[in-house]
């Protein structure tokens, strides 16, 4: 379990919640070349101790991390993760100082090495000094899952982290394949990787490929298990469905009632809103001239007709480059709008047109269904729906859908390579509310 800064330990963390699926992904990681398991929080909290005891008996020789995100008690904690087979556990940079050096003393007394996990680590400053001098045996430089959701990243403060202290230095959150260069560049002697192997699709290959760039100190791109900022929306939008947005938001409600006008659709930008009055065409028609490329006219009619939509504002609306309209209300002309291949939802479709009269506002507050959309607001529409993610929160929404994306293909793949069924993957039954 020796470790110096030559050599860069790949930490694999087994962030599960069911041991069997835990086990199946460790044994594929020490054949891509994991050296090091960590049994995570998620699947410590889920099934105990027992999987620490577990994982020891299945691979003796291997240095097994008890994640244990120890806050108090900090004795009795290390000597249950001591007593369970754990070679390392964790207790938190921000516990009481009293827990941190029960643990180290604990550590010490029952002969496993402690690790002190700075997760929250935007003040520690000259503390990880007092955290070295306690006689911690690593600190970790850890950025917490959701707070990679709103795009933060460890790797300033571990840089700063590693010039202060001597004893080897960890870091963990939302490494991959293609900022693991900047981990180990930064000075990590362990790098921690959780989702970018779970869940993937082949943890062997995904093992290697990190265990690679590591040792080559190369970037390898990767499209999953990586967050985005408000740069990468749309191209990250692209490739989730409306379900998984709703997923990952808490099952947040889309608007409901309208419907695609074909299907296979996509529809994704910004809202320009627009409210009008039953058949009054005239403000959906300006929006055309006021909506930008990628832009989404998101149309409040009353969800009634005359129809406000048809195809004349459809080629006035593909020469603007607008990605998509939605209407509560009615639009007309579905034949030629569908070979123009042009994403729209509606409520309503039928021939008789209204006139334009010029009621109404462009980019005001509206609401469909019940759901808010502010003007700018992120518009996805595909077969199941629409979803409304507002702007001020894309990023989460978006990087919080990806995580539910990325665990749905891990799954996906663990039911078809082993022919197996979802209730057996996921132990459903576990799941039921006792
Ligand atoms: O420790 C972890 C987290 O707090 C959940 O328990 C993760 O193992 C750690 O963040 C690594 O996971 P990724 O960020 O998915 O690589």
């Amino acid at each position: 379990m020796s470790v110096n800064r030559m050599t860069v330990i790949l930490q694999v963390a087994l962030d599960f919640v069911d041991l069997h699926r835990a086990v199946k992904v460790a044994e594929a990681a020490i054949e891509g070349g994991a050296d090091w398991l960590e049994i995570g929080t998620p699947l410590i909290k889920s099934e105990g101790m027992n999987a620490v005891r577990h994982l020891r008996k299945l691979f003796p020789g291997r240095t097994l991390i008890a994640d244990m995100k120890t806050m108090d008690a900090g004795r009795a904690e290390m000597e249950i993760a001591a007593k369970a087979g754990a070679n390392i556990a964790v207790v938190m940079g921000n516990a009481p100082v009293s827990t941190i050096r029960e643990c180290i003393q604990a550590g010490k007394n029952y002969g496993i090495k402690i690790c002190v996990d700075c997760i929250d680590s935007s003040n520690i400053g000259d503390y990880v000094a007092d955290i070295e001098k306690w006689g911690a045996d690593f600190i970790a430089v850890h950025t917490a899952i959701d707070d990679q959701m709103y795009g933060k990243t460890p790797f300033d403060t571990l840089r700063h982290v590693c010039s202060k202290v001597k004893i080897p230095v960890a870091v963990a959150g939302g490494i991959n394949s293609e900022n693991v260069v900047d981990a180990v560049n930064a000075g990590a002697s362990v790098v921690i990787v959780g989702g970018y192997i779970s869940k993937s699709k082949d943890v062997k290959i995904a093992t290697e490929t990190i265990k690679n760039a590591m040792r080559e100190n190369r970037r390898v791109s990767t499209t999953l298990f990586k967050r985005v900022t408000s740069e990468g929306i749309r191209e990250t939008l692209n490739r989730l469905s409306t379900a998984n947005i709703s997923d990952g938001s808490h099952r947040a409600e889309g608007i409901t009632g309208l419907y695609p006008i074909y299907s296979d659709i996509k529809l994704i930008g910004n809202a320009i809103t627009v409210r009008t009055y039953p058949g009054d065409w005239a403000k959906p028609v300006e929006a055309i001239d006021i909506a930008k490329e990628g832009d989404v006219i998101v149309i409040d009619a009353g969800g009634v007709g005359p129809a406000v939509w048809g195809e004349l504002a459809t080629h006035s609306a593909l020469q603007k480059k607008i990605s998509g309209v939605v209407i509560n209300g009615a639009m007309r002309d579905l034949a030629e709008v569908r070979k123009l291949n042009f994403p729209i939802f509606t409520k309503i479709a039928m021939p008789t047109a209204g006139e334009p009269k010029g009621f109404g506002e462009i980019n005001i507050p509206i609401s469909i269904s019940g759901i808010h959309i502010n003007p700018g607001d992120w518009i996805v529409g595909d077969d199941d729906g629409l979803m409304v993610i507002p702007a001020l929160e894309a990023n989460a929404w978006v990087n919080y859908g990806m995580d539910c994306l990325e665990k749905e293909n891990r799954i996906r793949e663990e039911i078809l390579s082993e022919k197996s069924s979802l209730g057996k993957v996921i132990d459903v039954l576990k799941w039921e509310r006792q």
